[in-house]
């Protein structure tokens, strides 16, 4: 987030302008948002596969102190010496895009959550279940009845508003973009395969009710 303020005023200095551009806007608030929103939520990490399987080691220590300030800031660093002019059309679908991501990224998370955390919360009472022979039970309706990760697809479209606001012009601002897809398919991948050694044949029914991994009906 600081890193990011300090290239919307870098911005304003190089540029010579009274406020940031509109582009530059765009992509201080929603970065913004997304800390914010992990700082909001921050009892949902504790479910996450970070947490649940991977532990604490290099990746994170890296990651989270190297990898993202440094690399998720670039879409800003771009911005400083390439403006990119946005139409109000243009700026309304990108917000319309980043709202229906976050929305897709946030109702999943917290619907698995409140899931892990309660499985009898009569909140949840509507949803289907299948249950493991580990005592846990797998979500088939709702969010995780749509796809498998509908976590990841709305945090895709998320990534997508984050670059969008930097134009075609250079591969540098949809770095994120490639990145996170790939980040995201090799994540689910990995997923799978815990879920599949931990789960067994109920894993299995998961797999063949809900078919598709990220996208309805593409993937
Ligand atoms: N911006 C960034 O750089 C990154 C962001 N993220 C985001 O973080 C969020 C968390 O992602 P991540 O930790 O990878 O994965 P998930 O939050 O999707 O966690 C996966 C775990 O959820 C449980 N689970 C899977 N399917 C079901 C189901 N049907 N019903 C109930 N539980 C289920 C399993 O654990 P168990 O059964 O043991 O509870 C599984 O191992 C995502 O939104 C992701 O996009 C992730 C990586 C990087
Ligand atoms: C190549 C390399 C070194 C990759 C590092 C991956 C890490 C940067 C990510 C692994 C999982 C992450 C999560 C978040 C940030 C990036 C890392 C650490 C996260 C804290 C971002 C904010 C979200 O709201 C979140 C809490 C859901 C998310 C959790 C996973």
């Amino acid at each position: 987030v600081l890193i990011n303020f300090s290239m919307a005023l870098a911005e304003m200095e190089r540029q010579q302008l009274d406020a940031p551009s509109a582009s530059m806007l765009l992509v201080n608030l929603f970065q913004l948002l997304y800390v914010l929103d992990g700082l909001w939520n921050e009892e949902a990490i504790l479910t996450t596969m970070d947490l649940m399987h991977d532990g604490f080691g290099f990746m994170l220590a890296f990651g989270d102190l190297v990898w993202v300030p440094f690399t998720y800031s670039l879409q800003a660093f771009y911005l400083v010496d390439h403006p990119s002019p946005l139409s109000p059309a243009a700026i309304s679908a990108i917000v319309a895009l980043k709202a229906v991501g976050f929305y897709i990224f946030r109702k999943s998370n917290s619907e698995k959550n409140a899931f892990r955390r309660n499985p009898a919360d009569p909140r949840l009472a509507h949803l289907k279940s299948i249950p493991t022979a580990t005592g846990k039970s797998l979500l088939v309706s709702g969010w995780w009845g749509v796809v498998r990760h509908p976590n990841y697809l709305g945090d895709l479209l998320m990534a997508l508003a984050w670059s969008l606001p930097c134009g075609f012009q250079h591969l540098l601002p949809w770095y994120y973009m490639i990145y996170f897809l790939i980040l995201l398919v090799h994540r689910d991948s990995r997923d799978m395969s815990e879920c599949r050694r931990k789960y067994g044949r109920a894993w299995e029914e998961y797999c063949r009710t809900v078919r598709f991994r990220l996208v309805p009906h593409l993937y």
